[in-house]
């Protein structure tokens, strides 16, 4: 049972396991689906690497079975993969192929191998018509113990990306350092975003998250204590620059008269220059609404979130839940 707080639109569930999270979480993809079918568009759905794929097969494949839904009409895409071979046990393709996929009824899900921007331009139109950026029906992103999302990592300048779609990184943080991943524009244009953390080692990150969120929410004009901290073995402004980032998938158009000023306060001094500021940051200051989290500044509790705003798209989940 997940404890669940915040408007509907914004709510934070906490699940004792990933046992219980990832019923809910192939729930949710079979949700969105129905929407999507509903809506009469295809589902589109983008999968990250790591913990999450044996979430997935474990949950998804009877969540499917039961609801007697057919997955032919998905299209499945990664929102980040490790440029290994897909044998490798590094690949997140290779992983979803051995672990998932066999787990679906047949015909399965039309599976992109490569994200669209890899793709030839024709093909990308095919894929995704009418889109300069693809808008995913629901992209379910991991988040590392740093705060990386795909493979979108705290202080690095793919973070201020703004035209790709997909992007190469090649000094990634954490190995393998050759990857490729979605980027914010994409994350922000999907119609939902599912974050899921599971596991102690997310608990830290999870915490300044939301503490960060509940401090913007509460006044979008400063971003308090620890934003302007440059010091330290975690920079904890860039760790927000990407999470926060994240989280403007919720939001609302720009306001193009926002100064850097607005988002980081005056209280630290001297606000940092416009150059400084990442765009994820300032973005960020938009998020509207509350987002509440009962639990999750334990350090040891990790949430569930669900983040969506009242009109329209996009839509934002967060899950976690302590590891078994
Ligand atoms: O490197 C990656 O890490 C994140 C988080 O992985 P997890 O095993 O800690 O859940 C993952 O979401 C991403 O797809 C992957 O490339």
């Amino acid at each position: 049972m997940a404890a669940t707080t915040g408007p509907a639109s914004r709510r934070v569930s906490v699940f004792p396991s990933p046992q219980e999270l990832g019923p809910a979480l192939a729930q949710l993809v079979l949700e969105r689906a129905a929407a999507a079918g509903g809506g009469g568009r295809r589902f589109s759905v983008g999968l990250s690497g790591g913990s999450l794929v044996e979430i997935l097969a474990r949950d998804l494949p009877p969540a499917v079975a039961s609801a007697a839904v057919s997955p032919a009409g998905w299209l499945l895409a990664f929102c980040d993969e490790r440029l290994v071979p897909p044998e490798h046990p590094d690949s997140t393709a290779g992983a979803y192929k051995a672990q998932l996929l066999p787990r679906l009824p047949v015909p399965g899900p039309r599976v992109l191998t490569a994200p669209p921007r890899a793709a030839p331009r024709r093909r990308r139109r095919r894929v995704f018509p009418g889109e300069d950026i693809p808008v995913f029906d629901l992209l379910v992103l991991g988040v590392g113990p740093d705060g990386h999302t795909g493979s979108l990592f705290p202080g690095h300048p793919l973070l201020q990306e703004k035209e790709k779609i997909v992007a190469a990184i090649t000094d990634s943080p954490k190995p393998p350092p050759e990857r490729i991943t979605l980027t914010l524009p994409v994350l922000n244009a999907a119609r939902m975003v599912v974050f899921v953390a599971t596991g102690e080692s997310k608990a830290a990150v999870l915490k300044v998250w939301t503490q960060t969120v509940r401090r913007l929410n509460k006044n979008p004009r400063c971003l308090g204590q620890g934003m302007s901290d440059r010091e330290g073995s975690v920079n904890r402004r860039s760790v927000l620059g990407t999470v926060c980032g994240s989280l403007l998938l919720t939001a609302q158009p720009r306001r193009r008269s926002l100064s850097p000023t607005a988002h980081f306060g005056r209280r630290r001094g001297k606000p940092p220059s416009r150059r400084s500021c990442p765009a994820s940051l300032r973005a960020a200051a938009l998020v509207p609404g509350r987002v509440g989290s009962q639990g999750a500044d334990h350090p040891r509790r990790e949430t569930f979130r669900l983040v969506e705003p009242t009109a329209g798209r996009p839509r934002v989940t967060v899950t976690a839940a302590p590891a078994a």
